[in-house]
């Protein structure tokens, strides 16, 4: 059964729409990568999963007592603010430094509880996110941008990092990637958005081609792919302004 099941979810904010009419299932320890041009809704599809957000039409169905652990997209955190790693990841409360010291190793970062959170790298962060959302030992894990300021190598290794996550726990995870044409190699299913589910398939992975050396280099260890739309199917829809045709080397 599904994790959750998202059928016919149109958002609005006031008299805009910006879903419509979305429907998609995540199945367990399934990998979804949602790709889509900035303001196509993709954030407000996680928040209205997660609840944040009231659907105007349709539904948000959860399997029973799913655990869904959120990353956001951003987090402000005062600069000024003494808090260590430990500390911020106890405080949904009731958490064990067995449980934290836990976390921080399948995020990756193990020797981080001591330090400062304001004085992390921008990968150290997001692993620290990556942590507190493991905390609660999700069923889904939902990433938003979570590679976004990360360079290259830096999504790469995040994103293996989630694959490895994947395989120790199982959880399923649907991320939102801030790139309209790459995506973790490991997604089984990559969903376009643009207000409407515009199209889905597998990612082509063309790790070997050489323009996807020449963008990525070889040191990203086959983390990262290039997802070609594959339009099979007919577009009736006037509001597609974004290219779908760059990643020749998927060919
Ligand atoms: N709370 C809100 N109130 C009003 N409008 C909102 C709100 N949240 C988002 N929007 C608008 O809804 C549209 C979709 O936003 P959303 O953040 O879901 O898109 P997105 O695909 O995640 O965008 P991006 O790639 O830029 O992060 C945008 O035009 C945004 O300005």
């Amino acid at each position: 059964m599904s994790l959750v099941q998202v059928e016919d979810l149109s958002v609005s904010y006031g008299a805009r729409t910006v879903l419509s009419r979305v429907s998609l299932h995540v199945a367990p320890g399934e990998i979804i990568t949602i790709v889509g041009p900035n303001g196509s809704g993709k954030t407000s599809l996680l928040r209205a999963i997660i609840g944040a957000v009231k659907p105007s039409q349709g539904r948000v169905i959860q399997r029973n007592e799913v655990k869904i652990g959120y990353v956001p997209q951003k987090l402000h955190i005062d600069e000024t603010l003494p808090i260590t790693v430990s500390r911020f990841l106890k405080l949904p409360g009731g958490v064990t430094a067995e449980d934290i010291n836990h976390a921080l190793a399948q995020a990756g970062v193990p020797d981080l509880a001591k330090a400062q959170l304001s004085q992390l790298s921008g990968g150290q962060f997001q692993r620290v996110l990556l942590a507190h959302a493991l905390i609660g030992k999700p069923d889904l894990l939902l990433l938003d941008e979570a590679t976004q300021g990360l360079d290259q190598r830096g999504s790469a290794s995040f994103y293996q990092q989630i694959e490895t996550v994947r395989q120790d726990t199982g959880c399923a995870v649907l991320m939102i990637s801030h790139e309209l044409h790459v995506v973790m190699s490991a997604s089984d299913r990559v969903i376009c958005l643009n207000g409407h589910v515009c199209c889905e398939g597998t990612p082509a992975v063309v790790a070997s081609a050489p323009e996807y050396r020449a963008l990525f280099g070889t040191g990203t260890g086959g983390a990262l792919a290039l997802y070609r739309h594959d339009h099979d199917h007919d577009h009736d829809h006037g509001d597609h302004n974004h290219d779908h045709d760059n990643t020749e080397a998927a060919e």
